[in-house]
């Protein structure tokens, strides 16, 4: 089982859907279950700084239905990004998301033979006996930049200093939470893509995580 986690558009998600189809191994973006609830608490007329809206909304996913919920393109907002992180403090709602990704890892869909995670406490939290753990990062400038792009090619109109702002706002959101806060795995691989693409950020991953001796499909 390997965890990755780090911020925003350090290319986590990118490097973990590669990794798994190298490994053949299941892939789990964990941001879009906090997504998905950010998402449907602002459907609701709610506000996503509300902690009995976000609980309810977190409650109310259930493992049969998550795999369609998880596949809807509006969670892909900044809006919903930014409503996912408020969600995140709240523990209640990391509570009521923790069996799913847990029971993801250990039990990976489709007959797969183990999982890859990404998220932001999933090699200190979620799966802290991870087989191997990688911490993705990079710039905030180029993070913001990628972001920007990323949004661009959708066909969405932004700014530059409005992504970048958002970005350092999640940021700080994000580190600074009581629980589950992000942060490196004290025993995780820091890789920094600011001038990596793609290919040599997996490139990293797969020469670190060959010297781990037997992949599983261990978790907690
Ligand atoms: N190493 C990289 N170098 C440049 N761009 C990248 C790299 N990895 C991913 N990207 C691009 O940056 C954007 C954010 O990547 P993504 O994997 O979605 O980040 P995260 O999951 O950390 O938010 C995407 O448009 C992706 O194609
Ligand atoms: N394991 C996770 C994954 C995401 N999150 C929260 O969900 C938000 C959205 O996560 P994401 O991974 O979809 O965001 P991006 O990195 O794709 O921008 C983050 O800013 C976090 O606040 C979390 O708290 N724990």
């Amino acid at each position: 089982m390997v965890a990755i986690d780090g911020p925003a558009a350090s290319g986590k998600g990118t490097l973990a859907r590669r990794l798994a189809d190298r490994l053949g191994f299941a892939h789990l973006d964990t941001g879009s279950l906090y997504r998905a609830v950010g998402l449907a608490v602002i459907r609701g007329g709610g506000d996503p700084g509300d902690a009995a809206a976000a609980t309810a909304a977190a409650r109310a996913l259930h493992p049969e239905t998550t795999p369609r919920v998880l596949a809807d393109p509006a969670l892909r907002g900044d809006e919903i990004a930014a409503a996912a992180s408020k969600v995140a403090v709240v523990p209640a709602v990391r509570e009521a998301l923790l069996a799913f990704q847990r029971d993801f890892a250990s039990n990976p869909p489709g007959g797969a033979r183990g999982a890859v995670l990404d998220g932001r406490d999933i090699g200190t939290i979620v799966c802290p006996g991870a087989d191997a753990k990688l911490f993705v990062t990079a710039s905030v400038e180029a993070r913001a930049e990628r972001r920007l792009k990323e949004l661009r090619d959708r066909g969405i109109t932004v700014i530059y200093a409005a992504v970048l702002e958002d970005m350092r706002e999640r940021d700080a959101r994000d580190s600074q939470r009581a629980v589950a806060p992000l942060k490196p795995a004290a025993d995780a691989f820091l890789l920094d893509t600011s001038s990596l693409n793609a290919d040599q950020a997996l490139d990293a991953a797969i020469s670190f995580i060959s010297s781990k001796t037997g992949l599983s499909d261990h978790c907690a």
